[in-house]
């Protein structure tokens, strides 16, 4: 579904992914893993085309997309849930999913029944929700857009552990519905019981991918890369 070949890419001259490849089949979910600053973020808007990569190849569903709008990477079926939520202050939860939504399953009604906390203030404006809020905002408009891939960067971080809960009841009930899902997350216990493989990266490069059951295994990989 996903296929990143040898990418490269930086901001102005100073190159922060080196050579990273990085595959996700459908029907997979991939955690990408890493301390704060080892380029996660950089790969996700890379691969989006929100960051132009400098050199290297991204493949979706087989077509070549580096290099291309990031609204046609959108429109082609790649939906993320950006890092800090991005919602709009001034439009109400209902309005967030109408602006996002296109045909196929996930309706409005369907993403009120998976976020009931959401059912509850779909009158209220953006900036009137708790970040947890926000944080099911984000990722029901993603769901709106019926994605055929959605990437998460830092799908429960910095959240009140109810609400983080919540969100990973979210991410196990997409998981069963078969969802292709990229996340970042620093929880890797989590991660690792909702993600098939993974991959980590270290100053900008792939250093290690397996399953969850190897990255399970291998405490000394939580050590030496993840800071745990
Ligand atoms: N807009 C930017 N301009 C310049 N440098 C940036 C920019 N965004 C990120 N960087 C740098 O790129 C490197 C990788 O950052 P990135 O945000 O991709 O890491 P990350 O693994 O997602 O970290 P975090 O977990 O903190 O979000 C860091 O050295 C960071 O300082």
């Amino acid at each position: 579904m996903l296929a990143v070949r040898g990418l490269n890419a930086g901001y102005g001259r100073s190159q922060v992914l080196f050579d990273v490849d990085l595959e996700l089949r459908a029907g997979e979910i991939v955690g990408l893993l890493g301390r704060n600053g080892m380029g996660k973020t950089t790969l996700v808007n890379a691969v989006m085309q929100l960051l132009p990569p400098w050199s290297g190849g991204v493949a979706f569903l087989g077509e070549p997309i580096a290099g291309r709008p990031a609204h046609e990477v959108a429109r082609r079926g790649i939906a993320l849930v950006p890092e800090g939520r991005q919602v709009f202050p001034n439009l109400s939860v209902r309005e967030h999913l109408e602006a996002f939504t296109r045909p196929g399953p996930w309706t409005p009604d369907k993403l009120w029944d998976l976020f009931p906390r959401l059912a509850e203030r779909r009158g209220h404006r953006g900036d009137q929700l708790s970040g947890g809020e926000q944080q099911m905002l984000a990722m029901a408009r993603a769901l709106a857009t019926n994605p055929r891939l959605l990437i998460l960067d830092e799908a429960s971080e910095g959240l009140a552990p109810l609400v983080r809960e919540e969100i990973w009841r979210v991410l196990g009930v997409l998981r069963d519905g078969g969802h292709s899902m990229l996340v970042i997350d620093k929880y890797v216990q989590r991660l690792v019981g909702l993600a098939d493989r993974h991959v980590i990266l270290e100053k900008g490069r792939v250093v290690w991918t397996g399953t969850s059951q190897a990255l399970s295994a291998d405490r000394a990989l939580w050590t030496r890369y993840l800071g745990i």
